[in-house]
């Protein structure tokens, strides 16, 4: 797992790497300048595009007019520099890349006023006008800026960060920054490049290491953490020599109703294709022939015989895919509720707890709970923007000390003590109904095979994205069916890689 920082703390990581490593903060700079070069280089390729650089005169600026003259350098001779100097204060290192750049390449065009700009959207602007510095809302000249660049429908490649965007906070309802289609940012990404209201903002965006202190961000106190691969692979434990079924615990999965019952069949296939020992699936009478026909490895539980079977039996138990919200359905999950075992509640066991909101103190703590943002508003209430919903989701994780799975292009899981950890796999071919139901029966099947309640949600959800991610390579969309079947090979690939 990598921590993940907020600006003043990378601002402390900064200082520490110049004393510790040590390293002047100009040659850092440089080096920052660098990575977002080479990674430039790669992308646009012609070095006849025009290209202007828009610099402030903080630091970010700085990067900028390193960028401008080592572009130049590499034969990208087209280039022109704006300079935003609308206040007082430049800093150090600002001040001395443009004397750098004016004493190696006097030749390179220096305009101070948009008259002297003219863009094309064959163009590319280098947004390093405000990066993370950005303290208050922008106005004035700089708002005039962003406005010239966004209507120009030139490409706009951000370092860092894109002007007038927030690195953490609140995101504005209304944005007045620059649109960037890329931004290519320093060491770690910034939190707020996972909240969907950063679609405003940025398209893309790539992170490229600057070789700040690892050791030293890993020590810094963060509750945001990004999910990593290794993180996973150190995890996964491989299946046993000498293992058997009951080695890999006995999930049941309660869920389906008569038009829903696929729901049902896909979280119990999912269960299975994730690895439990033996599934057994609570469904309504209806979808006994499907289930039998569709996934014969699985077991069936009538509605009935639920009411008076032995819990103990099960090593996991989710409930809610396409459960529906009658009075019988609300019944059953009262009456679970009260067995005080943790449970995997999603989609309409949320929404029976969102109508009762007396059930959500009854939830067994170390329960998992894995809403979209419809059902997590219909619980928690209304939220304006995912920065609040968020925050919502982390306090109630720890008021409830359960995991909240916050599903969405990112996942959030929110851990019971207050850690948010952000999942990157997955992607837009998976965006299709189904794909929670999957998710769903990942998480209980992890969790009957003993993992903590906390892992198994962080598992599956990388795992989910992940295995949608490699379908994504070869298929425009995904079914979660699909998704679903090539769950094992994606485990296969992690249980063999080296740690
Ligand atoms: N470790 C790293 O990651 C490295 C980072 N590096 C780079 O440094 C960048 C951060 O630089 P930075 O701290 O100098 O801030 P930056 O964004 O240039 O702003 C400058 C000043 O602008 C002002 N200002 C703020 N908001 C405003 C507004 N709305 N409207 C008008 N003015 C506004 C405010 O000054 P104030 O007005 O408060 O006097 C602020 O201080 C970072 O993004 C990266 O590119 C690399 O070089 C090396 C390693
Ligand atoms: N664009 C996307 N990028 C990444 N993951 C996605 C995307 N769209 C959907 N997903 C994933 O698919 C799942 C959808 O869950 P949900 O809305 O509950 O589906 P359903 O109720 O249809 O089963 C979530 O895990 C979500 O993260």
């Amino acid at each position: 797992m990598q921590n993940l920082l907020i600006a003043s703390q990378i601002k402390a990581v900064d200082a520490y790497t110049i004393q510790h490593e040590p390293i002047k903060s100009i040659d850092l700079m440089e080096r920052a300048a660098e990575a977002f070069m080479q990674l430039f280089l790669a992308r646009y390729t012609n070095p006849k595009t025009t290209i202007w650089v828009f610099c402030g005169q903080g630091n970010n600026g700085g990067d900028g007019l390193a960028i401008a003259r080592l572009l130049y350098q590499k034969g990208y001779k087209h280039i022109k520099v704006f300079l935003s100097d609308y206040s007082q204060h430049a800093s150090t290192d600002y001040l001395k890349n443009l004397a750098r750049l004016e004493k190696a390449y006097p030749e390179i065009p220096i305009r101070r006023t948009l008259e002297e700009v003219q863009l094309s959207k064959d163009d590319i602007v280098v947004d390093a006008i405000l990066g993370s510095g950005l303290n208050k809302p922008l106005t004035g000249d700089y708002e005039k800026l962003a406005w010239f660049i966004n209507a120009s429908k030139a490409k706009v490649v951000a370092v860092d960060v894109p002007t007038g965007f927030k690195s953490e906070g609140e995101i504005d309802p209304i944005y007045k920054g620059i649109r960037a289609d890329l931004v290519i940012t320093f060491q770690l990404p910034k939190i707020n490049f996972f909240f969907p209201e950063s679609g405003n903002a940025l398209a893309t965006f790539k992170v490229v290491p600057i070789g700040l202190a690892e050791d030293y961000m890993a020590s810094l106190p963060s509750q945001w953490k990004l999910i990593t691969a290794t993180f996973i692979r150190k995890t996964i434990v491989p299946r046993k020599r000498f293992s058997h079924k009951g080695t890999y615990g006995h999930a049941l999965v309660i869920a389906g109703n008569t038009q829903t019952m696929g729901a049902a069949l896909l979280s119990a296939g999912a269960c299975l294709h994730t690895g439990a020992g033996l599934v057994s699936a609570c469904i309504s009478a209806a979808g006994l022939i499907a289930l039998n026909v569709s996934l014969p490895e699985v077991m069936y539980l009538s509605r009935e015989e639920l009411a008076t079977t032995d819990l103990k039996k099960y090593q996991a138990i989710a409930i809610g895919p396409g459960l529906g919200v009658e009075e019988s359905q609300q019944k059953l999950l009262k009456r679970l509720l009260q067995q005080n075992k943790p449970l995997v509640i999603d989609a309409d066991a949320l929404n029976i707890c969102a109508t009762q909101p007396s059930l959500q103190s009854q939830i067994p703590a170390q329960s998992i709970l894995t809403p979209h943002v419809k059902e997590f508003d219909r619980l928690f209430g209304v939220h304006h923007n995912w920065w609040q919903r968020v925050q919502t989701a982390k306090q109630k994780a720890q008021e409830l000390q359960v995991t909240v799975v916050l599903k969405n292009q990112y996942t959030f899981v929110c851990l019971p003590n207050g850690d948010v950890c952000i999942n990157t796999t997955g992607n837009p071919a998976m965006a299709q109904g189904g794909m929670g139901d999957v998710l769903t029966g990942m998480i209980v099947s992890f969790l009957a095979q003993g993992y903590a309640a906390e892992t198994a949600a962080i598992l599956a959800v990388y795992l989910h994205g992940k295995t949608g991610d490699e379908l994504a390579k070869t298929d425009g969309v995904v079914s979660a069916s699909l998704l679903s079947a090539n769950l094992p090979k994606t485990l296969k690939k992690i249980s063999d890689m080296d740690a």
